[in-house]
């Protein structure tokens, strides 16, 4: 029996890359695909905000010295790219997707529209939420804090490259210990970085939990569905 009816999983872009230096690696896709598979078939509602750092990264030199808000719209295109790709992916392996951009680019994908986005939920279809927040100086968790608390998901689901929160960044610090849960407050408190603050007052405020757990992996994903021991809680 799945814990939730309806996540919001944020997948980082980064990730996206499996071991390749920037870009959309095949094998990589197709895994996660199936794991999301998998929890559908279990019948819980899936939305995704994808990121963009596995191709904005691969661009990024050229972004020197630009305007940050020109880089950041350029960030917000790389998702789109990322969406599109994942949105195939799963066409593919038999689900159904939609992929709607914060940013109007109607020729490409549809805009955002929120109750649309919840009748596709609710007619079981996965919907990929593309571009962010569709503003300048925000990030892909904070879209995702953003559209969790839209469309009423129970929990945000952040994969991504670590196995949860840990007491400082567990790439610099060999020391630094995972902890199972821990509150918005001390979070913020303690300026852990695996999320920014924006995104983390946000799900505060609507205490909406978020729980971070490994990408890499493998069924992960359904494990944290269930309500089993995976990654680390952040709550209220
Ligand atoms: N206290 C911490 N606990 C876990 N990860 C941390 C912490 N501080 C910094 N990090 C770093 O945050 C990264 C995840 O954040 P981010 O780069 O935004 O990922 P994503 O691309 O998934 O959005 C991890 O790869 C990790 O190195
Ligand atoms: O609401 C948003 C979301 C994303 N971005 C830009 O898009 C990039 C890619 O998103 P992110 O870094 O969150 O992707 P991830 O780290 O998950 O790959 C960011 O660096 C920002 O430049 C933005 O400007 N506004």
């Amino acid at each position: 029996m799945p814990a939730y009816k309806r996540i919001l999983l944020k997948l980082s872009g980064e990730a996206l890359m499996g071991d390749d230096a920037f870009g959309i690696n095949r094998a990589t896709i197709v895994r996660m695909v199936e794991e999301i598979a998998d929890v559908t078939r279990m019948g819980v509602e899936v939305a995704v905000v994808i990121g963009g750092g596995n191709i904005f990264r691969g661009v990024a030199g050229g972004s020197v010295g630009m305007d940050r808000a020109t880089a950041d719209y350029m960030g917000m295109l790389a998702t789109v790219m990322n969406a599109l790709a994942l949105g195939d992916t799963m066409d593919k392996a038999g689900l159904i997707a939609r992929v709607m951009s914060a940013i109007g680019i109607e020729r490409v994908v549809e805009p955002y529209v929120r109750p649309k986005a919840l009748q596709y939920l609710e007619e079981g279809k996965v919907v990929i939420f593309a571009a962010g927040t569709g503003n300048p100086f925000f990030t892909t968790d904070t879209a995702a804090a953003l559209r969790g608390a839209e469309i009423g998901a129970e929990i945000v689901l952040k994969a991504t490259k670590v196995d949860g929160v840990y007491t400082a960044d567990p790439k610099k610090d060999p020391y630094a210990t995972r902890y199972g849960s821990i509150t918005f407050d001390e979070a913020m408190g303690k300026n852990l970085e695996v999320m920014d603050a924006t995104a983390f007052a946000l799900c505060r405020d609507q205490k909406l939990p978020i729980k971070v757990f490994s990408i890499f992996k493998h069924g992960a994903l359904k494990r944290v569905v269930q309500g089993e021991d995976e990654g680390t809680l952040v709550h209220v």
